[in-house]
């Protein structure tokens, strides 16, 4: 059963090969079985998912037949989640619990789907290889000595290990795509404004933007589905009609326009990603799509500006975790200042830390000009780059990281190595357009993920192109050994 799709699960369920609750049950019992090895869980809701399962199962024999009832999923643990801890991977929020449902939580949970737990991630999403989590660093089920990629590390190991067939996840900076290609999953980043980022606990809020990693673009086209749409309790979420991400799937490639943007292809990429890519690219072209060479000439700036604009957002969002309204109290504070100081001090790691260090000093008087407002007016520079390119292309293609999946440990004295495997992923959220990572291959055993990028809303066109490139291919279907 673990090996199925949503797609297969919806189709088994509905022909009763097996009830929603035999299938949470067999799942609940492989995470405890296999998690042990990966930490990709923080939490595992056992009783909830069990009575979303049977819920589901009633539902059903009522009569309702939604493609997600009783489909088994997790959520990243920044979705809050009533009655239940709600850690952002960090201490500070280690007693958390949420009183009320995040509405991407809320929305999947009226379609239907039963959740099996909370995953791990990056403390405050803030990391590359989901070592920053104060429940540790979660191993990469391809190889259990490697990083699974962050900030959504659980739930990209925990879908790649077949312990839950889907999950939520956020991306900032790359934190969907990134971990998806270490792990050979498909991820998507919709367009800013697509999904409600309402109780999604911020990060860097002009970026963050949450979204499906599953195995196939078609079970991130149902999950999509379920998860996007107008939400009023978000002021940045977009009042704009969802596509039939479904239905645009079989649409055929001929006469698709792809973009090869020559900096994506430039000297910090592995040169062995870079012939998978361009074997993706050949296959493509056989179903019809042609191809052409673009430049995306400031995407060079594009790490500085992010590194400058989400530390500043994180800096004031994080303002809030001050030891008195949410999570982690020092004990027997002497007073006032005391209190905030060793809260903060002893709630917060090391990362968020030096973001929080990072982002106030870019805001602070004086350098403001010299750092935010000079980050910001990159960030326009980027989106031009972008619009400019799709008048001549549908989509641009490339790769999703310049490196397979590093060893643990690897680069934590030097975060800015960490920084720099975002380089492909972060131009997407500063100029808000959607991205979808899907698998492309192995590299010395490691999974290698192709990324596609569509303009604004058109993320129906990036599931139907690695929809159909799924068809023809079977790199989205191999499992790694031992799950
Ligand atoms: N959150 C993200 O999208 C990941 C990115 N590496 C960051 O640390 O900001």
């Amino acid at each position: 059963m673990h090996q199925l799709t949503l797609a297969e699960i919806a189709r088994a369920l509905a022909a009763k090969q097996f009830s929603a609750e035999e299938l949470s049950r067999d799942l609940l019992a492989r995470i405890r079985q296999l998690d042990p090895q990966l930490n990709s869980f923080i939490t595992v809701t056992e009783d909830l998912a069990l009575e979303q399962a049977k819920a589901a199962d009633s539902r059903r024999a009522a009569g309702e037949t939604g493609t997600l009832l009783g489909a088994p999923i997790a959520h990243k643990d920044l979705f809050c989640t009533q009655g239940i801890r709600t850690s952002c991977g960090s201490k500070m929020l280690d007693n958390f619990q949420a009183p009320y449902n995040a509405t991407v939580v809320e929305k999947l949970a009226a379609a239907g789907t039963v959740t099996l737990g909370k995953l791990n991630m990056d403390e405050f999403a803030m990391g590359s290889s989901n070592e920053s989590s104060f429940y540790g660093a979660v191993k990469n089920p391809w190889n259990l000595e490697r990083v699974p990629g962050g900030s959504s590390g659980g739930s990209a190991a925990a879908v790649a290990a077949r312990l839950v067939p889907a999950a939520t996840g956020t991306d900032t900076g790359g934190s969907i795509r990134q971990p998806a290609a270490l792990t050979n999953l498909t991820g998507l980043k919709p367009t800013y404004g697509r999904v409600s980022r309402w109780g999604m606990i911020a990060y860097a809020s002009s970026l963050d933007q949450g979204g499906p990693i599953a195995r196939t673009a078609e079970d991130c086209a149902l999950l999509l589905q379920a998860m996007a749409g107008f939400d009023t309790k978000d002021s940045t979420s977009v009042e704009q009609p969802l596509d039939d991400y479904l239905a645009a799937l079989s649409q055929p490639l001929a006469g698709l326009r792809i973009g090869l943007p020559k900096e994506y292809f430039s000297a910090g990429l592995d040169a062995r990603i870079a012939e998978k890519v361009m074997a993706v690219v050949e296959e493509l072209k056989k179903l019809g799509a042609t191809v052409k060479d673009i430049s995306l000439p400031n995407m060079q700036h594009a790490i500085p500006a992010y590194y400058v604009i989400a530390p500043a957002e994180a800096s004031s969002n994080l303002s809030r975790f001050d030891g008195v309204r949410f999570g982690y109290r020092c004990e027997n504070p002497v007073n006032l200042e005391d209190l905030y100081k060793r809260s903060r001090g002893e709630g917060f790691g090391a990362e968020v830390k030096r973001r929080i260090m990072v982002g106030t000093y870019a805001l602070s008087a004086g350098y403001y000009d010299a750092y935010y407002l000079k980050a910001q007016k990159i960030r326009r520079l980027i989106k031009n780059d972008f619009v400019a390119a799709f008048n001549e292309v549908d989509v641009i293609l490339g790769p999703t990281t310049p490196n397979p999946a590093w060893k643990l440990g690897e680069k934590t004295n030097d975060p800015v190595s960490a920084y720099l495997e975002d380089i492909y992923t972060i131009t997407a959220n500063l100029a808000g357009i959607p991205g979808l990572s899907m698998p492309a291959g192995f590299v010395d055993g490691l999974p290698v993920g192709v990324q596609l990028l569509a303009p604004y809303f058109q993320e129906s066109r990036l599931l139907n192109v690695a929809h159909q490139y799924q068809q023809v291919s079977d790199w989205h279907q191999r499992a790694p050994e031992g799950f």
